[in-house]
């Protein structure tokens, strides 16, 4: 049978159950050394396979590659190889065709590749057959990230918000192919689950699901509350795609010590922090990052960490101006803003690490002006301060280009985000005097 049982199992939260397919062990379990996938042995491979649209650029679908693997990463585990497949749509059946299933067969049967990842999300029938046809791990976009949130959850409010997620993830993937719950079944050839096994395994994670959700909503309660007492301050929250700089300007702004690392999702708690610029104090929150095609479950069940963004009266959009892909991020995290009800926010714009933006190269151009996209596909990358008129012209608003590490235009920061928030403040507590 395609899934040996393992003695890794699938351990959503901090429970001591295991769901010990071969493929579960993917999933939800911690390693000594920090990441998902490390086994304490030896790193772990991974094989990457996406199937992008036809019109997605090439320079496009290796940026997303790019993000796929530094998720891998993040995770504990390294990619080796990338396969990609150009259709109309993904394999209803297998993700990928026949022939590159086959491929990507051949190739991991050879390399002794430990996972096989898929830049989206696998229908439960997908997984089972790409199990079944691989024979190795099979990790698909939103268990890989549910992996890393699991690992980088500290408080007690998000550990419960990814344990519910990763046992949202899990009911529906309950099949024929799931060991029981709660016994650890014997080596190769046993016998499958039956159906009322499966069943009392559903049954056991809905409960799960039920209590989970109910100790959200206390937990929720007891945040409200203490949000509550902090009324009569402006809140400020940092927004923006995974590592772009929040929680280094987050430390910066508030003199903090939040932890800041170049691995995506290093912040999954929120924090708080007091701040004062032109002698009016506000709280400033760091919150957890957006990406592309974040699970729709994951977000439903973040709803307290996401409450931070719901309730502030400004949001500071930090953006990562060296990324290739800045002006596609800055859409999901509009996106992900109107997707939670946080659309309609003040917004002040933040350009992060101008340190490692080059611009295209000028000189090429005889008349100064910056030339159109070249032959790689990659977008023009014009001088800062033609981005910033083009910015602000259309925002209509004042945008900042910093560089939260290297402490560029942090003045030019303060004073504007000063002057927004002592306006809020006014507009907000027009007869409390600011200097507390
Ligand atoms: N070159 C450069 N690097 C920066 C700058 N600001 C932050 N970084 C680096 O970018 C990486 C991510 O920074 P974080 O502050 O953790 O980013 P974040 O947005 O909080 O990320 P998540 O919490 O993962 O969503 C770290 O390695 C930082 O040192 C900057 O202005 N310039
Ligand atoms: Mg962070």
């Amino acid at each position: 049978m395609a899934n040996k049982p393992t003695s890794g199992g699938r351990k959503p939260g901090g429970s001591t159950r295991h769901f010990t397919t071969d493929n579960a062990k993917a999933g939800f379990v911690a390693s000594k050394s920090g990441g998902a996938y490390d086994t304490a042995k030896e790193q772990e491979t991974a094989v990457l396979v996406s199937v992008p649209p036809r019109r997605q650029s090439e320079a496009q679908t290796t940026e997303y590659l790019d993000e796929l693997a530094f998720l891998i990463e993040t995770a504990g585990a390294t990619a080796t190889k990338r396969f990609v497949q150009r259709l109309e749509k993904p394999d209803i059946r297998t993700y990928v065709g026949e022939g590159k299933l086959a491929e990507i067969k051949a190739y991991v049967q050879h390399e002794g590749t430990s996972m096989v990842v898929f830049d989206d999300d696998l229908s439960p029938s997908q997984l089972r057959n790409l199990e079944a046809e691989l024979l190795v791990k099979i990790v698909d976009r939103s268990l890989l990230i549910l992996d890393i949130f699991a690992l980088r959850a500290k408080s007690a409010t998000s550990r419960t918000q990814v344990e519910l997620a990763q046992y949202q993830y899990l009911l529906p993937r309950l099949t024929g192919l799931w060991t029981h719950l709660d016994k650890q079944r014997g080596g190769v050839g046993m016998k499958g689950p039956g159906e009322t096994e499966i069943e009392t395994d559903r049954r056991i994670v809905r409960d799960r699901i039920a209590f989970l959700k109910e100790k959200l909503e206390d937990l929720d309660r007891q945040s409200h509350t203490q949000r509550k007492a902090r009324g009569g301050s402006v809140r400020v929250a940092l927004v923006g795609y995974t590592n772009v700089g929040k929680s280094t300007l987050m430390n910066v702004l508030g003199k903090s010590d939040v932890f800041a690392e170049n691995k995506l999702f290093a912040t999954v708690d929120a924090t708080t922090r007091k701040v004062v610029l032109e002698q009016t104090p506000f709280l400033l929150s760091d919150t957890v990052g957006f990406i592309r095609k974040l699970p729709t479950k994951l977000i439903e069940s973040f709803k307290s960490t996401l409450d931070e963004i719901r309730e502030a009266d400004l949001l500071l959009h930090v953006v990562d101006i060296s990324h290739p892909g800045f002006e596609e991020q800055i859409q999901v995290v509009n996106d992900t803003l109107s997707d939670i009800g946080a659309a309609d926010k003040p917004v002040l714009l933040v350009f992060n690490k101008i340190d490692q933006y080059k611009p295209d190269d000028a000189e090429k151009d005889p008349f100064g002006e910056v030339l159109d996209a070249e032959d790689d596909g990659t977008a023009p990358r014009p001088p800062l301060a033609q981005l910033q008129a083009t910015y602000m012209a259309k925002l209509h608003d004042p945008v900042v280009f910093i560089s939260a590490q290297e402490r560029t235009n942090l003045e030019e920061l303060r004073e504007l985000l000063g002057k927004r928030v002592a306006a809020l403040h006014q507009q907000r507590y027009p007869y409390q005097s600011v200097s507390e």
